[in-house]
């Protein structure tokens, strides 16, 4: 018999009738003759109560006892849906997260999951039960109770239909499914059909608050069929699975973080081993990074920047401080920041996407303050006080809200990318490596690739000021050439130095465009290298483990291979380095991710 796994958020428990129609709406998944496991969250504002309630009592509380109080509101809402479900005239049980055995590591509050153990649960199954577990919650291997970190329900019931081989995983919430941004933000903002777990993954990591991203990330590792539904009516809601819907829009989705603090290290030596340094330390001390920028050297030194949450601002500048008393450097930060990103499979494949984002926003008058890219993704750090007004814009100048196919006003279709190639088997790769994974929620690095056939040119002296990338964007886009990496570091005296990665046979029509597009202006100035290595390490959850960058630094740094330029992405960590060094990274990459 199938096993369908069912989680209902808070708001969709939040009060006797929603859980009652909860209670219903699995009661007749097993009439239709499947297994059901539901996954429930606390009841509405629940957790942020408990939370404010001990605040009342500690500006400190343990994490130990914080997750002894929070895993209660769970507790609370599994044993009222087991009663419901017992209304209705079925047999269910309500089960901990130590009771079903999800064990996993200490650490408090944001703990991540070894193993599950299935045999309680297949028991009460096999036995005409419905299974009502608690979500967001597990024990460590003292007993002691940990919580998954906010949002973690999600993860719960990605996590148990994995392991169950359940049929579906459904997320019952508030809203009709995914969206192509906030609706509670932007009221035309559309369902989606259908995403794909890698543009999911994005969206959940850059702030697409209705999933929690390493439930994705269980999703893609186990190849379990997710869909997010509304709770309160009927409706399709949409599917989360391996390949987006076709044909793939040029962008899915726009996602925002309302605070987020730049820490800028000004003057570091530009010489192997310097990221590592400051990654190896920022990993240590379990800061989760975000935008990564590092600036082509000048002059033997490097500028490097990277966005945290605002809340670890303090905790970011004493790494700062530290890394830079024994490199050399000064450090420099910049709160009240938010990110805006665009996330779709389609600007793999047309050259507009970012300069369309660029110009969107110059019209709005939002100065950029830094920009990085993947495949699938752009992201631009901008004020905090216009993150709303840049997410409308963004959103109908792609007309996301009216469901048309979002066709760029600059830029043109690249039918023969000339780009490396992708993920190899990514499939079958991941399924080897994740057999021999100790946790569940170990990283999956699937492949790692070295591309030669990309150029760096480098702008320097912009004025910093808005519509300047968006110059710069649509001139290159509008000659056809496909940009790859794009970084734009924190401007120093009002001015700005972007880089970006261009097949090695366009540079010099490349530099053609920018030359025209900067007009007459005598301060910018135009670099070029056509000897660089692109070196991408390609898996699952290298964002929200943060040893994946301080690991993949740390090997380049003991072989001596200098970084040139870095960007990041929830499935992707890629470097530039000389071209002749490639060869080399590769072989010790490899070795230290143990990827053939
Ligand atoms: N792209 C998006 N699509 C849909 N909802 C989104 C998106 N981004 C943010 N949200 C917000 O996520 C909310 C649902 O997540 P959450 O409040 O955690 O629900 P639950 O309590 O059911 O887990 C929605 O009400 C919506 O405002
Ligand atoms: N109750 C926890 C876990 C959770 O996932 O909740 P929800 O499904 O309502 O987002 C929280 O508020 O973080």
């Amino acid at each position: 018999m199938s096993i369908v796994v069912q989680k209902f958020g808070g708001t969709s428990v939040a009060d006797a009738e929603r859980i009652s129609r909860a209670a219903l709406r699995a009661v007749e998944t097993k009439r239709a003759g499947h297994q059901v496991v539901m996954v429930v969250s606390a009841r509405g504002k629940k957790t942020d109560e408990l939370v404010s309630l001990a605040s009342e009592i500690t500006k400190k509380p343990r994490p130990r006892e914080m997750d002894m109080l929070l895993s209660t509101g769970e507790q609370e809402s599994c044993a009222l849906m087991a009663m419901a479900v017992h209304e209705l005239g079925e047999e269910a049980i309500s089960l901990t997260g130590a009771q079903i055995g999800v064990k996993t590591d200490g650490s408090h509050t944001k703990a991540r999951i070894i193993s599950i153990s299935t045999q309680r649960m297949k028991d009460a199954l096999d036995a005409g039960q419905i299974v009502i577990a608690a979500g967001f919650q597990g024990v460590d291997e003292n007993f002691d109770i940990t919580t998954l970190g906010r949002g973690g329900s999600d993860t719960t019931a990605a996590a148990l239909a994995a392991v169950l081989d359940a049929e579906l995983c459904e997320i019952y919430t508030d809203v009709e499914g995914v969206f192509t941004t906030d609706p509670r933000v932007v009221a035309d903002a559309a369902k989606v059909e259908q995403v794909s777990y890698d543009e999911m993954l994005e969206l959940a990591s850059l702030g697409a608050g209705v999933m929690h991203s390493r439930s994705i990330e269980f999703a893609k590792k186990y190849h379990v069929n997710l869909k997010v539904k509304p709770s309160y009516s009927n409706g399709p809601g949409t599917l989360i699975g391996p390949v987006p819907v076709a044909p793939a829009p040029m962008v899915t989705g726009v996602a925002f973080v309302r605070n987020e603090a730049r820490v800028s290290l000004i003057d570091v030596p530009d010489q192997p081993g310097v990221m590592s340094e400051v990654f190896s330390r920022l990993s240590e001390n379990k800061i989760p990074v975000d935008m990564v920028v590092q600036n082509v050297g000048v002059n033997g030194t490097a500028d490097i920047s990277f966005t945290v949450a605002e809340d670890d601002l303090e905790k970011a500048l004493q790494v700062g401080d530290a890394a830079t008393a024994s490199l050399g450097g000064t450090v420099e930060s910049l709160g009240n920041m938010s990110k805006v990103s665009v996330v779709g499979h389609g600007m793999q494949t047309h050259t507009g996407v970012a300069a369309q984002m660029f110009s969107i926003l110059a019209e709005h008058d939002v100065n950029i303050n830094m920009v990085t890219t993947s495949e699938i993704k752009i992201s631009v750090l901008i004020d905090h006080d216009l993150c709303e007004k840049a997410t409308r814009a963004i959103h109908s100048g792609f007309h996301l809200d009216r469901k048309e196919t979002a066709t760029p006003e600059i830029g043109v279709a690249s039918p023969n990318i000339p780009r490396a190639r992708t993920d190899r088997d990514a499939t079958k790769l991941e399924e080897d490596i994740v057999s021999r994974l100790s946790g569940m929620e170990d990283t999956v690095v699937s492949d790692i690739y070295g591309d030669d056939s990309q150029a760096r040119v480098t702008i320097t002296q912009l004025p910093d000021t808005p519509g300047i990338a968006a110059r710069i964007f649509a001139a290159v886009a509008n000659g056809g050439i496909l940009v790859d990496m794009i970084i734009q570091n924190a401007a120093q005296d009002g001015r700005a130095i972007i880089s970006l990665t261009v097949p090695s046979d366009d540079v010099g029509q490349c530099i053609e465009l920018l030359r025209t597009a900067a007009g007459d202006n005598p301060d910018v100035q135009f670099s070029f290298d056509q000897r660089i290595g692109k070196l991408s390490v390609v898996g699952i959850g290298l964002r929200s483990h943060t040893d994946v960058g301080a690991r993949m630094f740390r090997t380049l740094a003991d072989n001596s291979i200098n970084v040139q330029m870095v960007n990041t992405s929830e499935i992707k960590v890629s470097v530039v380095v000389a071209a002749e060094e490639i060869d080399k990274a590769l072989t010790a990459l490899r070795g230290t991710f143990g990827v053939s």
